[in-house]
């Protein structure tokens, strides 16, 4: 091996021009945005005339070997050793015949470095003749200028590159996280997020590993390729367990003769799988409502498909990793709203239950089904109290709307001055009362089904205005110039009979047949046959259960009594017969009397204490209108065992209401009230 000299750096600047000449190239690559390997082979050829060589170039020092990057003339073989000695003496160095000079990188990081596998660059040339006519000193320091220049040079391409393929990266992340907002399911969102990662850090396989800390678990997901894909390790195992515990990114290389035991090779195993590279970062997320960031889990790449992962790959997988964890907690948190709305609507939806087995009740049923996958608008007919306003919340909450708002409106109880307001809203200042911008109910049954509850009493403006919004499906505030549309499905209900109105000419025929796209006919509760009992004794149950007391039973002659009584006021007088037998009769066997079926004047009185009180109270309104309300009064307070506040819930009063209550009707109070005060003390 040939040891070269080192050549001392004369203080000025070789007078041949080269630094103007590589000025220049060096401003026509900032200008032409010249790549790296553009500007080498533009910018050598120069250098090397400039040196009088005619073979030579840069050199790049990777994983221990030099390889050329840029070469001019022949690829003879240049020596090694001596490229070797001028980077560790950081000097121009030459032998009998090369020239060796480093490329200060000095400035650059390990980060900056546009290949990260490339740990050193020099100028190597061959020299121009080997009769010694070199002047050394003279070489070394026009060799030290081309050098700086060209490092110079190298450094600025560099960073141009770095920043644009950040940028790029940081808008993928950007593009690719507004898609992971519009996923509504789990296992897509992680896949998806995988492969955003497998593209923008060019690796084999990316994996989501969730933190599932009650069971000291790191779920991985996507578990692609896996039996059952599902992938469970322990948390501190290998260097995903090292993220999760330090909070730090890491990066592991097999290359790099990194410690083998921090690999858990058990993944591999179970995904078939040699992992050669990876780089592992924390998802740290910020649950809605919770004031401190919590990790979720890890996020790792493997296998780079040139080699190994840098310090960019770092900071692009964290950036994927933080909108990750946003992705990830957004679509739990839509996922646990979509949860608990759907248990409202539910619930709701059997708050009103659409009961009865008669057949008339079954067709019902199922044509409310089928009219409830369409959107068409639907006419509900029957007496009062059949239950046309429980139809049409059936209909509701069997469409599809039915996670939007069920508005009913009584159109009976709209004066006509009112009836324009209430439906579609008025503007601020539209009329003398209207202080402030009200929505209608139009507007509120946005998404939903709006109930037009009493229809046949519209009036004939009301009619007209109505017949216009459900024909251009559009509505004008009162007092204002837009047009709001409106997505609504109207189900309208009438006790009238319209067809004997539309005769009258009470009712627009027109409208009448907007509203009548689809009929269904609730049938009186006299022609449902044992519906009444059914019904009856869901009442029962329900108002024993507010009253906090056992269900009784019904006798076979309240049964009797039941399924032979006209319902005039149907169903609504079958619920309001069965609230009153819940609180007066006490008994836990419901017999005929005890419903007062025809009045109290046509039956005995309820049985046990309340028939007696019943009995005895005075033949004025007032007189016994105070002794029932005494009577209520005790008996609710002796069926919460004295508790006055259970007392006063029971009643619907507040405690304070209920003291009050007793005192104006002279029941005395002190001793309740001092126990409670002993009781709160
Ligand atoms: N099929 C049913 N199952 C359970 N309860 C019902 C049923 N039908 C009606 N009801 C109850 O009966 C009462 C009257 O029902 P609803 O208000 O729906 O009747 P309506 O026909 O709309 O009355 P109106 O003609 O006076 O407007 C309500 O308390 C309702 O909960």
């Amino acid at each position: 091996m040939t040891h070269g000299q080192n050549l001392p750096y004369p203080d000025e600047v070789g007078p041949d021009g080269i630094e103007v000449r590589l000025s220049l190239e060096i401003f026509k690559t900032l200008q032409s945005n010249f790549s790296r390997s553009e500007f080498l082979v533009s910018a050598i050829p120069g250098v090397l005339q400039s040196m009088g060589s005619q073979v030579g170039g840069l050199v790049c020092q990777r994983r221990g070997k030099w390889d050329r990057e840029c070469w001019v003339g022949e690829k003879t073989p240049f020596p090694d050793d001596l490229v070797s000695e001028a980077l560790d003496n950081g000097l121009p160095t030459c032998n009998e015949e090369w020239f060796a000079a480093p490329l200060d990188a000095g400035h650059l990081s390990d980060d900056d470095l546009p290949d990260p596998s490339v740990s050193a660059s020099a100028l190597v040339f061959r020299l121009a003749s080997r009769d010694g006519s070199v002047d050394s000193s003279r070489a070394s320091s026009r060799v030290r200028s081309a050098a700086n220049l060209l490092a110079g040079a190298l450094d600025r391409i560099d960073s141009h590159d770095r920043h644009v393929r950040r940028i790029e990266q940081l808008s993928m992340v950007l593009k690719a996280a507004a898609q992971w907002q519009q996923i509504g399911e789990d296992e897509t969102l992680l896949e998806c997020i995988a492969n955003t990662a497998t593209r923008l850090l060019r690796c084999e396989r990316a994996s989501i590993f969730l933190w599932d800390r009650r069971r000291s678990k790191l779920i991985g997901r996507p578990a692609l390729g896996v039996e059952g894909r599902s992938l469970e390790v322990d948390d501190d195992a290998g260097v995903v367990g090292e993220v999760l515990r330090t909070g730090e990114a890491k990066i592991w290389s097999f290359s790099s003769r990194d410690d083998e035991r921090r690999v858990n090779r058990s993944v591999d195993e179970s995904l078939d799988f040699k992992t050669r590279s990876l780089v592992a970062v924390p998802m740290v997320s910020r649950p809605v409502g919770e004031q401190r960031e919590e990790t979720i889990g890890v996020f790792e790449a493997i296998n780079h498909v040139d080699g190994e992962f840098d310090s960019l790959d770092m900071s692009v997988l964290s950036d994927l990793a933080l909108h990750a964890a946003v992705a990830i907690e957004s679509l739990r948190t839509r996922q646990s709203l979509r949860e608990s709305r759907d248990r409202l609507v539910s619930d709701a939806a059997s708050a009103s239950p659409l009961l009865g087995s008669h057949r008339s009740i079954e067709m019902i049923r199922n044509s409310a089904k089928k009219v409830a996958a369409t959107d068409l608008n639907v006419l509900v007919l029957g007496s009062n109290g059949t239950g046309k306003e429980v139809l049409a919340r059936q209909v509701h909450y069997e469409s599809k709307r039915r996670h939007g708002p069920f508005i009913a409106v009584n159109c009976a109880a709209l004066v006509e001055s009112l009836l324009e307001s209430e439906l579609f809203g008025h503007e601020q200042g539209a009329f003398t009362d209207a202080q402030q911008t009200r929505i209608g109910k139009f507007e509120l049954a946005k998404g939903g089904t709006l109930f037009l509850d009493e229809v046949g009493d519209l009036s004939a403006g009301g009619q007209a205005k109505l017949l216009r919004v459900l024909e251009d499906k559009v509505v004008v505030r009162v007092g204002g110039a837009t047009a709001i549309p409106v997505d609504v499905r109207v189900i309208a209900a009438t006790n009238q009979p319209l067809e004997q109105r539309i005769a009258e000419k009470r009712f627009r025929e027109d409208l009448f047949f907007r509203l009548n796209v689809v009929s269904l006919t609730l049938p009186p509760l006299s022609q449902r046959g044992s519906d009444v009992i059914e019904l009856a004794e869901h009442f029962l149950a329900q108002f024993c259960y507010q009253i906090g007391r056992p269900v009784p039973t019904l006798d076979d002659t309240a049964r009797q009594a039941l399924l032979s009584h006209a319902w005039p006021g149907n169903i609504r007088e079958l619920r309001n017969t069965i609230e009153r037998v819940s609180y007066l009769c006490v008994e836990q066997t419901i017999e005929a009397d005890d419903l007062m079926l025809n009045g109290p004047t046509g039956a005995r009185a309820p049985r046990g204490s309340d028939s007696a009180f019943l009995a005895s109270l005075p033949h004025t309104l007032g007189e016994a209108t105070r002794d029932f309300q005494v009577a209520h009064i005790e008996r609710a307070i002796d069926m919460s065992g004295g508790n006055m506040t259970a007392a006063a819930e029971r009643l619907g009063l507040h405690r304070s209401n209920l003291y009050r209550k007793m005192r104006q009707l002279g029941m005395p109070t002190s001793a309740s009230e001092a126990a409670d005060e002993n009781d709160l003390g």
